[in-house]
C-alpha cells in the first residue's frame, strides 16, 4: 500500500478499570475524536478481555470451518430464518458479487412475540449452536459477555468525545442487539475463475455502532478506505481489537464520525479466521442527528432511522444475487 497512514492506537483502560479519573477518561476521548473523525478506524487497547478467550474464538471457528461440509451444513441459514447460522463459502453476496468467506452468525435471541418472530423475517428466528467443537457455545456466551461490557465502556467514551454526558447513550443500548460473527477465508486465489466471485468480502460499512474484530495473525487481508481514497492495511496487532465506526455512529453525529468503507482481499495460504463483535443500539432505536452535533453543522445529512429498519433491510440484501440490469 502506497498510503504511510497509520491506525492511531487507543488504550481505553480509564474506562474500563475502576480506579481512573475524569482527566484521563477526557484524554481518550479526544483520541477517539480525532481517530472516529480521520478514518473511523483505530485499534483498541487496554480492554480487559482475556488474550485467552480471544484466541479460544478464533481457534474454535477455525476447528469448525475444517468439519466436513455434511456437518457444518446442519446449521445452515436456510433451515431457520436466513439469517442465524452457517453460510458456505459465496453464499454471501456484497454489492452484486459474491463473497469468498464462510461464516457463522448469532444474534441476540428474539422473543416469539417479537414482530421479526410474528411476521417469520429474517433474523426472527433461532440461534443454530454447533454441537462440534464441544465448548464451542460456551465459550462464545462468555465472549458475548466480555464484549457487551467492552461495547458499553467505549459508547461511554464515545459520549464523552462528543461533549455528551458519559451515559448519554445508556438509554438506547439496555437491550443492545448484538451480532456475532465468526468469519472463514481460504486463499482467494483458489476461487479465481468462478462465476461472479469478488472480494474476500466486497467492500460495505457495518450497520450499526461499533464492531470490534478479533483476528488471526494472519496479514494484508482486511483493507480500509482512508479519506483520500486510498486502501490502507488493518494488520492484526497483537492483544488490540481493530475497531470501527458503523452506520448509526455516523447518523447520530451528523457525518462528523465516518462508518467508514472497509474490505477483505486474502491472497495467501493461510486459512484465515476472524470474530467480529457488532456492539448496536437496542432493535428499536430512534437514531438522528445528535442537537450537539447540529450546532457544528446545522445542516441535518439524515432522517429519523429505526436501527432494526435499517439491520433489516441490510441483512436482507445479503445473501442473494440481485440481477442488476433490471435495477
Ligand atoms: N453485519 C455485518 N456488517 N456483516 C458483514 C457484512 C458484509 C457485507 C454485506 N454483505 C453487505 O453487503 O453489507
Ligand atoms: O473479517 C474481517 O477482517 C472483516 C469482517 C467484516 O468487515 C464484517 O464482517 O463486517
Ligand atoms: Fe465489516
Amino acid at each position: 500500500m502506497p498510503s504511510k497512514f497509520k491506525l492511531p492506537i487507543i488504550d481505553v483502560s480509564p474506562f474500563t478499570t475502576d480506579s481512573s479519573d475524569r482527566a484521563a477518561k477526557l484524554e481518550v476521548a479526544k483520541q477517539i475524536h480525532k481517530a472516529c473523525r480521520d478514518v473511523g478506524f483505530f485499534y483498541l487497547t487496554g480492554h480487559n478481555i482475556p488474550q485467552e478467550i480471544m484466541d479460544k474464538t478464533l481457534k474454535l471457528g477455525y476447528e469448525f470451518f475444517h468439519l466436513p461440509d455434511e456437518e457444518k451444513f446442519n446449521y445452515s441459514i436456510t433451515k431457520q430464518d436466513n439469517a442465524r447460522g452457517y453460510q458456505r463459502l459465496g453464499e454471501g453476496v456484497t454489492k452484486y458479487q459474491k463473497d469468498w468467506n464462510e461464516a457463522l452468525d448469532f444474534y441476540k435471541p428474539v422473543p416469539r412475540t417479537h414482530p421479526l418472530a410474528l411476521k417469520k423475517l429474517p433474523i426472527g428466528g433461532e440461534n443454530q449452536w454447533p454441537e462440534k467443537p464441544s465448548e464451542f457455545r460456551a465459550v462464545f456466551n462468555e465472549y458475548k459477555d466480555y464484549m457487551l461490557r467492552l461495547g458499553d465502556q467505549v459508547m461511554r467514551a464515545i459520549a464523552l468525545s462528543l461533549g455528551l454526558e458519559e451515559n448519554f447513550f445508556n438509554k438506547f443500548l439496555d437491550d443492545c442487539f448484538w451480532v456475532m460473527r465468526i468469519s472463514g477465508y481460504p486463499d482467494l486465489r483458489n476461487a479465481s475463475g468462478k462465476d461472479r466471485v469478488g472480494f474476500s468480502l466486497g467492500e460495505h460499512t457495518d450497520y450499526g455502532l461499533l464492531t470490534f474484530l478479533n483476528q488471526d495473525d494472519t496479514k494484508g487481508a482486511l483493507q480500509v478506505q482512508t479519506s483520500d481514497g486510498d486502501w490502507i492495511n488493518a494488520d492484526p496487532l497483537q492483544g488490540a481489537f481493530v475497531v470501527n465506526i458503523c452506520d448509526m455512529l455516523n447518523v447520530w453525529t451528523n457525518n462528523i464520525y465516518k462508518s467508514t468503507l472497509h474490505r477483505v482481499v486474502h491472497k495467501g495460504d493461510s486459512y484465515r479466521v476472524t470474530v467480529p463483535f457488532f456492539y448496536e443500539p437496542n432493535y428499536d432505536a430512534k437514531v438522528e442527528p445528535l442537537e450537539a452535533c447540529l450546532q457544528i453543522d446545522p445542516v441535518k445529512h439524515h432522517e429519523p432511522i429505526i436501527f432494526g429498519e435499517h439491520l433489516l433491510k441490510k441483512v436482507s440484501g445479503n445473501f442473494e444475487i440481485i440481477d442488476h440490469n433490471f435495477l
